[in-house]
């Protein structure tokens, strides 16, 4: 039976990335989805955004929502101090597989833990389950609808500190308006838009930064 697109992906990195180099696997990446088929990673520009957040956040404590085949798990991971926790979350299980080996062929499996399941259901199991108490760094690029309900999930869980830094992808497009609507005009929140465009088309999009107050 055809082959899946994110199986075509891992098939191009495993054919034009250096094993071990995580770099050369986000270009591999990128060069698949500018050249040969469009998909929904951060990609390039946003991504650069995204390091740049990473870096300033330095985190000990990272949560992805939305692995999809493992690239901003890549981006980010790279930029992590040893000895940070990084959990990354995938609601579907053959995107799991495809982002093990990317995750795998960048050398990075040991800097992140991939959890199949559905924000709703992990977020509540994040301190019994991995032993966190709250994140630094959380970025949201899961299904969209889910960012809203999901920060007031991690609220009430006390997974936030004075400082948590959330990073939001796509708030533009798809579209993320009531969460937009909520972290913009909360006290609770010091948010920034970043401008940018949806990876690799000229459409307009961009990334939320939201600090927790307290
Ligand atoms: O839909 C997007 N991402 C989410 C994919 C599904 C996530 C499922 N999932 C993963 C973890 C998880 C945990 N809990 C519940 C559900 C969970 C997305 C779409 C576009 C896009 C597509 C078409 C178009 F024409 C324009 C833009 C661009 C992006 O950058 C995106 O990120
Ligand atoms: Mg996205």
């Amino acid at each position: 039976t055809r082959s899946t697109r994110p199986q075509r992906m891992l098939k191009a990195v495993q054919k034009n990335a250096t094993k071990g180099n995580p770099e050369s696997v986000i270009s591999a990446i990128d060069y698949f989805c500018k050249h040969s088929e469009w998909a929904m990673n951060v990609g390039d520009e946003k991504g650069s955004i995204l390091d740049s957040v990473v870096t300033e956040v330095n985190p000990s404590t990272v949560l992805e929502l939305g692995t999809y085949c493992g690239y901003s798990t890549v981006r980010i991971a790279r930029l992590l101090s040893p000895g940070t926790k990084f959990i990354t979350l995938e609601f579907n299980p053959a995107n799991v597989t495809v982002a093990r080996q990317i995750i795998a062929h960048a050398g990075i499996q040991d800097k992140v833990t991939v959890v199949e399941g559905s924000s709703g259901d992990l977020i509540p199991q994040m301190k019994e389950r991995f032993g966190i108490t709250t994140f630094d760094f959380i970025f949201l690029d899961h299904w969209k609808d889910r960012y809203l309900p999901d920060i007031k999930l991690f609220e009430e869980c006390g997974l936030l500190r004075k400082g948590s830094v959330l990073l939001a992808d796509n708030v533009i497009c798809p579209g993320a308006p009531e969460y937009l609507e909520y972290v913009r005009n909360s006290p609770r929140y010091e948010s920034r838009y970043y401008p940018a465009h949806l990876e690799y088309t000229k459409v307009e999009d961009g990334l939320e930064k939201s600090v927790f107050l307290g």
